[in-house]
């Protein structure tokens, strides 16, 4: 089968060779990729589902075309989006516990964070597969999607060297990225060539998309990194309290144990089972975790105990120094030195570790301590105590003194990577409570905004790139339209001058720029009937003469000279003079009657005689002039040039270089003027 190369089909230029490499690495880069996701099926299930959909989809639009492509790439925008909604839909508005509760139900233990790949690479594949889908059109946005898909798959790296341990929505693994990187260069390999026809377009609108598309990048990085300090901070708050809370507790109970202890400075006999257990009691039942309240005798032998259960009663009558003896030194303190004294974290008789305080217990006025009042404080009963309060399914607690763990209360759910741990200060013995929040909880308190933003921000670039190409398209459109409309002018003006050229030509004589025949007849029927005119028609004499011995081209400058003498004396008459053709001229003085008019003709004949043009042999150029005038009336144009004609004639007869004027039609009275020389 002959591979499918869309760009170059619908180019419909030669295919080159650089064209064919560079389609059939887009196909290797696919396959490649293809080949990759399937090996990340052993992975996140859902998410190498959704890179084997892409990868294939973007086999298929170059192997068979983008219509077989659409099989898979609408469907894998679809989820791709649903998994977008997941990111951005606020806690109240859908909480993460459904989404989870449904991931759940779709795969039992599943999270939601195991079916949707991480944001950025949600962002990326979303871009790669528009890319596809707009056919990979630089006008319709393509180059821009491939650019915020490399921006994402950059940021996707840079969050690997993010020293804060990033959350499960952030952290992609290194095969999903190099995925994405080998779809991502497949599509950069086939179509930058294409798009080197758009290069001045596409440097115009890409470099202020991709900064917008950059800023959002970043301003989301801050937000998130803020948004998640800000949580990490709430839950160390919360968790603070609680440390600071118990600490203050333990401290109470401190002041209580004196109290106490001083209430047996009133009796002067050694405490009994009953009073004891009535006194005991009360705050047995305020602190919890005191495991017991004991009477320790002066031979340090425990003689009463509350409250009596099977725990106590075994231990009853033990001797503190030789079964306890890592109390041993608290014990001697307050029986020998009458100071109150407590024991590091030590391991009770009852099991388990604790504290025990002890106080010494006087009677009345004595000095000397009779025995003492030990409360046994188990470390985790106090971590339980303080642990029923949270909620196991939003984190895991944990009670360390040093390195030791003392207590532990696991997390329903799967845990997050953050570790957050607070100081607890146990009557001067430093404790550590270690918290770790769920994923799930993590997710769900984190807040939506960032990734609001980052969406609209790389939403706002792609139009921003829109706008800018098709405005410079447009900006190329205009001018082009400019340039065509510049020579569409230039071409009526040269046609206006051509026309105008043509006319002139039409109605004047080349040469020497006279009137021609043409115009000298429609000036003479355009002549006024009520008025007479007459008619002067020129002839140089022996011109031919000119010509032979002084060659065509002087012959044509005593022609133009002719001419421009004609129109110096005829036009101030108010008369018209035109060339007829060869050596002859014509002038008509509308207005004129005969003699005036042959005066003007014979000023005419002497100014040309006057000049210099001279023959080879030195005698001057002269005319000759035949003169009609006709009456007022209707014009007889031929009679009036016949009669001039002949009176023409007659000069040239009577000798050259003299007017004579026609009798036929002169009017009643006129004579001819006396024959010039
Ligand atoms: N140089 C030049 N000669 C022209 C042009 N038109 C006509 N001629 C010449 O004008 C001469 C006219 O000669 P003829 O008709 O014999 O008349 P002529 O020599 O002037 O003699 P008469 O009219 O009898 O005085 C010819 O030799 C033509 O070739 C032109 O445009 N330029």
């Amino acid at each position: 089968m002959t591979p499918y190369y869309p760009l170059r089909l619908a180019s419909e230029r030669p295919v080159s060779v650089w064209a064919i490499a560079a389609s059939l690495a887009a196909l290797l880069g696919s396959l490649i990729a293809l080949a990759l996701a399937v090996i990340g099926l052993y992975g996140s299930l859902p998410t190498a589902v959704l890179l084997v959909m892409a990868a294939l989809g973007q086999l298929l639009w170059y192997r068979l075309g983008p219509v077989a492509a659409q099989a898979l790439l609408w469907p894998a925008l679809g989820l791709l989006t649903l998994c977008l909604v997941s990111y951005l839909l606020p806690e109240h508005w859908l909480p993460h516990a459904a989404w989870d509760r449904l991931a759940d139900r779709l795969l039992t233990g599943s999270l939601l964070v195991d079916w949707r790949p991480p944001l950025l690479l949600t962002l990326c594949l979303i871009a790669l597969l528009l890319s596809l889908a707009v056919r990979t059109r630089a006008g319709l946005g393509a180059p821009m999607l491939l650019g915020i898909a490399g921006l994402l798959l950059l940021a996707q790296a840079a969050e690997a060297f993010h020293s804060a341990p990033a959350l499960l929505s952030l952290r992609g693994s290194w095969l999903d990225q190099a995925i994405l990187l080998t779809l991502l260069a497949g599509q950069m390999v086939d179509v930058a060539g294409a798009w080197q026809q758009h290069a001045f377009r596409l440097r115009r609108a890409l470099w202020p998309a991709l900064c917008l598309a950059l800023l959002s990048l970043l301003f989301w990085h801050h937000q998130k990194a803020l948004g998640e300090r800000e949580l990490a901070e709430r839950i160390g708050q919360q968790h603070a309290q609680m440390a600071e809370s118990l600490s203050r507790e333990i401290h109470d109970h401190l002041a209580a144990m004196r109290r106490f202890a001083n209430v047996w400075r009133l009796t002067a006999a050694t405490p009994g089972s009953t009073d004891w257990a009535t006194q005991a009691a009360p705050y047995q039942r305020d602190f919890r975790y005191f495991l017991n309240i004991a009477y320790i005798d002066a031979a340090t032998r425990i003689q009463l105990v509350h409250p009596p259960n099977a725990h106590n009663l075994r231990i009853l009558g033990s001797r503190l120094l030789e079964d306890q003896p890592a109390g041993r030194e608290a014990v001697i303190s307050a029986l020998q030195h009458g100071r109150e004294a407590r024991t590091d974290i030590i391991e009770l008789l009852q099991g388990g570790p604790g504290v025990i305080h002890y106080l010494p217990l006087f009677l009345s006025h004595e000095s000397h301590p009779r025995g003492a009042v030990a409360m046994v404080v188990s470390l985790p009963v106090l971590a339980e105590t303080l642990f029923t309060a949270i909620d196991p399914g939003t984190q895991q607690l944990s009670l360390f003194h040093g390195g030791e763990r003392l207590a532990h209360q696991s997390a329903e759910a799967r845990l997050g990577p953050w570790q957050l741990e607070a100081e607890l200060d146990l009557s001067g013995i430093p404790l550590v409570l270690r918290a770790e929040p769920t994923l799930p909880r993590l997710l769900g308190d984190l807040p939506r905004q960032p990734v609001v933003s980052l969406s609209v921000g790389l939403l706002l670039a792609q139009l921003l790139y829109l706008v800018l190409f098709s405005q410079q398209e447009m900006a190329n459109q205009h001018r082009a339209v400019r340039r065509t409309n510049h020579e569409l002018r230039r071409e009526i003006r040269k046609r206006t001058r051509l026309q105008q050229e043509v006319e002139w030509l039409a109605g004047h004589d080349e040469l020497t720029g006279l009137p021609n025949r043409r115009t000298f007849l429609q000036a003479l029927r355009a002549h006024d009937p009520r008025q007479p005119i007459s008619v002067l028609l020129c002839d140089i004499d022996h011109f031919k003469r000119i010509n032979d011995r002084l060659g065509h081209l002087e012959g044509d400058r005593y022609l133009i000279e002719t001419g421009r003498l004609g129109r110096e004396v005829i036009e101030p008459a108010g008369g018209l003079f035109a060339r007829l053709g060869g050596e002859e001229f014509v002038a008509c003085l509308p207005g004129r009657e005969g003699p005036e008019a042959m005066r003007v003709a014979d000023t005419l004949r002497e100014a040309v005689a006057a000049r210099g043009l001279t023959h080879a042999d030195g005698t001057p150029l002269t005319i000759s002039i035949g003169v009609a005038t006709g009456a007022p009336g209707p014009l007889g144009v031929d009679d009036l040039l016949n009669a001039a004609d002949m009176a023409l004639y007659r000069a040239k007869g009577a000798g050259r270089n003299r007017a004579r004027l026609a009798e036929s039609l002169a009017a009643p009275g006129s004579e001819e003027l006396p024959k010039q020389p």
